[in-house]
């Protein structure tokens, strides 16, 4: 199945936010999005996959009001985005791509409360969503300690703790796992099939075509500021033209999948992105032998 390059940008059922952007220009007058038309469904997993400077951060923050388009708007649960003020981060909650930049307090714990005191709950509500938030990122023993000093993978569980704090519907996470080893990064992926496993949507700005590929159910590639197609990673990753096209190479199972099935003079229908996809396939073709 060919993916679908986007043309029109209509509201439909199910839509939890509905970006419809003809254009964000920054004050310097380079344009970071433009027509963009984005949308984020009930409990699913999207990875925005796409080059530096190709529009996946200006995007994320369109998803929360950060930023507004030049041009266009942005509807959250069906209201536009203007109208909801603060409320915003009960709908939409952004982990964004540098931790420094979203950490302040002078604790963890804190830090983690902050957001739930902004939105209104008493001191004793927040600390135990807070508490909550820690324990389910598994940074529960850090809530003394100040934030600057944590390693990177700790301030990252820490930063996603504390958009958790708020329950958002939505949550939107630029780069989750850069800079961190392989556990941290295991512990993010995890995190986020998590929240997708309880209701919450979740969007991922990612130049780990890998990891898109074993926790996404939508993969919009996005180049030049658009989004250029969308697809089920099966479809997207397959795409050969279309992934050169937008500067990008396929997952590493792709690759292994395409050469194997090249030096054994098979075709076969399958398209596995994943590592137990792929074992499953080659497992078939090892039996027919
Ligand atoms: N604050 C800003 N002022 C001016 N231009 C900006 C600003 N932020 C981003 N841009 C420009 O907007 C375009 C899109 O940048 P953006 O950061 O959204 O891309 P990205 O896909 O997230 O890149 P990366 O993968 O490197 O993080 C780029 O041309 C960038 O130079």
């Amino acid at each position: 199945m060919t993916p679908q390059k986007k043309q029109v940008c209509i509201h439909g059922p199910g839509e939890l936010i509905h970006v419809d952007c003809a254009s964000h220009v920054y004050p310097d007058g380079s344009v970071g999005i433009h027509d963009m038309c984005f949308r984020v469904m009930e409990r699913e997993v999207v990875a925005l996959c796409g080059p530096n400077g190709s529009g996946k951060s200006t995007l994320i923050e369109h998803l929360n009001g950060l930023l507004s388009p030049s041009s266009g708007s942005v509807a959250v649960m069906g209201r536009d985005m203007g109208g909801l003020k603060k409320d915003i981060w009960r709908y939409v909650g952004v982990v964004f791509q540098r931790s420094d930049d979203q950490l302040f307090a002078p604790t963890v714990l804190d830090d983690v409360m902050f957001g739930p005191l902004n939105m209104g709950m008493s001191v004793e509500d927040a600390r135990a969503a807070a508490i909550d938030a820690l324990k389910a990122v598994g940074a529960m023993g850090l809530e003394n300690k100040v934030p600057a000093y944590l390693s990177g993978g700790q301030k990252r569980l820490v930063c996603i703790a504390g958009v958790l704090a708020m329950k958002p519907k939505v949550i939107a996470m630029d780069e989750p796992t850069s800079d961190l080893d392989p556990q941290h990064s295991e512990a993010v992926e995890k995190i986020i099939l998590g929240l997708r496993e309880n209701g919450v949507s979740v969007v991922v700005a990612t130049h780990d075509l890998d990891m898109a590929a074993r926790i996404a159910d939508r993969i919009c590639i996005v180049k030049d500021g658009s989004i250029i197609a969308e697809g089920r990673p099966s479809e997207i990753f397959y795409d050969e033209e279309l992934l050169s096209m937008a500067g990008l190479k396929p997952p590493g199972v792709v690759r292994i999948c395409q050469e194997i099935l090249k030096s054994a003079g098979v075709g076969h229908s399958e398209r596995p992105v994943t590592a137990d996809e792929l074992v499953h396939l080659i497992s078939g073709l090892i039996t027919k032998r």
